[in-house]
Formats: structure tokens, C-alpha cells, sequence
């Protein structure tokens, strides 16, 4: 089968190259049937309001809600993790719709606006574990979102110290009674509960593919069907030069 990337808006066809970069086929999902083609999903970022509007038009969230339940691997980035979360703060006036399934709070524009966007160094020892490389990953952030807290059965894969975001204090978006982040001075951006995983930043956007490869592993029938294609483009392919990229990515 084949890994479905929700496509109503955002950085789909990024998603679907890195994807193709691992050998492994990415199929744009549109319609609830759909869903019923593929083995997992990713859900990329862009903006996660006129993407809830777009999902209820084409009457997705049942389908949505019930692949989260049966236990298929989804994957949200940036806006995906809101989709994903149970929870969201900073939303637009009325709220929006959430798939919900991942047992957090997620602050939908913590880090500021789109001119408050950055890439920093993110340390990832869960990912380096499995799929090697440096110990950090260069991390973009789009007008993203943060994770404010996080159940018992979520496990933090990677986190930011307030004090590396230099604009962060000055940002208005943080209400005072919402920043239970202040204490432990810092905010979680990537998390793993079950067979969900989700990242305030957006991996498709960097040559780095372990985040991908790290997902890949998560969905039993491409880990027994393609392992060793999708190993091979890992170990050949995160770090060393590539001649054909069809994506403007950040080297
Ligand atoms: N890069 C992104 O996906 C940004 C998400 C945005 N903060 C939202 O509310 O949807």
C-alpha cells in the first residue's frame, strides 16, 4: 500500500517528493473513499483553519477520526499536529475542527507571526536512535505551533528552551495564563503517542529525511514490503549529495 498525504492545502507535494526521494509512493488524499488506499497519512503543514474548512466540505472528518482510531499511522506536521491535537489554544473567533486523537494542548501560533518564523538546531535523541546521523536537526518553523502540555501515554521527542527563541518575550500571542511553559522554560515541538507522531516544524522542507524514514517505520507493511529500499535511500540519501532534487529544499 501507500502512504496518503492529505492534500486540501499546505506542503503536500513536498511531502510526496521526500517520500519518492525514499523510494516509497505518496498519493494525494482528497475524499473520505480515499483513505481507504492507503496504509498511513500524513498530514502536512499550512494552515490549519482553512484546512478544517476544506475537510469539513468534503465531509473528511469521520473518516479522518476513524483511520486515527484503527490505529493507521498518521503523521501531522506543523498544522497537521494541530489537526491532530485534542486540544488547541489561539484559535480564530468560533473555533475550528479538530481530527483530536493526540492527547495534548497545542498553542496554534505560539511561536508568533509569520515575520516570527526561524530554523534553529533541534537536538533529537529518539530519532538519531533509530535512524543515526548528527544528533541535532535543522528545524523550520512557519508561523508554528508548540505544545503546551501533553498526556501520559505522549512521549516528547523533541523540545526547544525558551530562551533560544529570541523573540518569544516579546510576543504578544502568549497570554500570560496560558504560558505554563515559562516555569520549565521550555516548549515541546515533536511528540509520539501510539501510531501518531506530529512535529511543530516542517521536515519536508530540509534534505534531512529521518523524520521521514523515522515515520515510514511506524507503517508495518512498508517496514516488511520495501525495508530495504526505504534503509537504503536512508543511509545513502539524508546526508550525502543527491543529483536529482525535485523540490526547492533547504540544503
Ligand atoms: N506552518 C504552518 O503549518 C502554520 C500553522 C498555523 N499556525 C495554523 O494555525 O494553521
Amino acid at each position: 500500500m501507500v502512504v496518503g498525504v492529505l492534500a486540501l492545502q499546505g506542503s503536500f507535494n513536498e511531502h510526496i517528493a521526500v517520500l519518492k526521494r525514499l523510494g516509497v509512493k505518496g498519493v494525494e488524499v482528497r475524499k473520505p473513499e480515499q483513505l481507504l488506499n492507503v496504509s498511513s497519512l500524513i498530514i502536512p503543514g499550512g494552515e490549519s483553519t482553512t484546512m478544517a474548512k476544506l475537510a469539513e466540505l468534503h465531509n473528511l472528518f469521520p473518516a479522518l477520526r476513524e483511520f486515527v482510531q484503527m490505529g493507521k499511522p498518521v503523521w501531522g506536521t506543523c498544522a497537521g499536529l494541530i489537526f491532530l491535537a485534542n486540544r488547541a489554544t489561539g484559535q480564530k473567533t468560533g473555533g475550528q475542527k479538530l481530527i483530536g486523537g493526540l492527547d495534548c494542548t497545542v498553542h496554534r501560533n505560539f511561536f508568533g507571526s509569520q515575520i516570527q518564523s526561524f530554523e534553529t538546531e533541534l537536538p533529537i535523541p529518539q530519532v538519531v536512535a533509530e535512524e543515526g546521523g548528527p544528533p541535532s536537526f535543522r528545524a523550520v518553523f512557519i508561523r508554528a505551533p508548540a505544545i503546551l502540555d501533553v498526556g501520559p501515554d505522549v512521549e516528547v521527542l523533541a523540545d526547544i528552551p525558551l530562551s533560544a527563541i529570541e523573540t518569544i518575550n516579546s510576543n504578544p500571542a502568549i497570554p500570560k495564563e496560558e504560558d505554563s511553559t515559562e516555569s520549565g522554560k521550555k516548549v515541546i515541538v515533536a511528540v509520539k503517542q501510539g501510531n501518531l507522531l506530529a512535529t511543530a516544524f516542517h521536515p519536508e522542507l530540509t534534505a534531512d529525511t529521518r523524520w521521514h524514514s523515522y515515520f515510514l517505520k511506524m507503517v508495518p507493511e512498508i517496514e516488511e514490503g520495501t525495508s530495504d529500499i526505504v534503509s537504503t535511500s536512508t543511509s545513502n540519501q539524508s546526508f550525502g549529495a543527491r543529483s536529482i532534487i525535485d523540490f526547492p529544499i533547504y540544503q
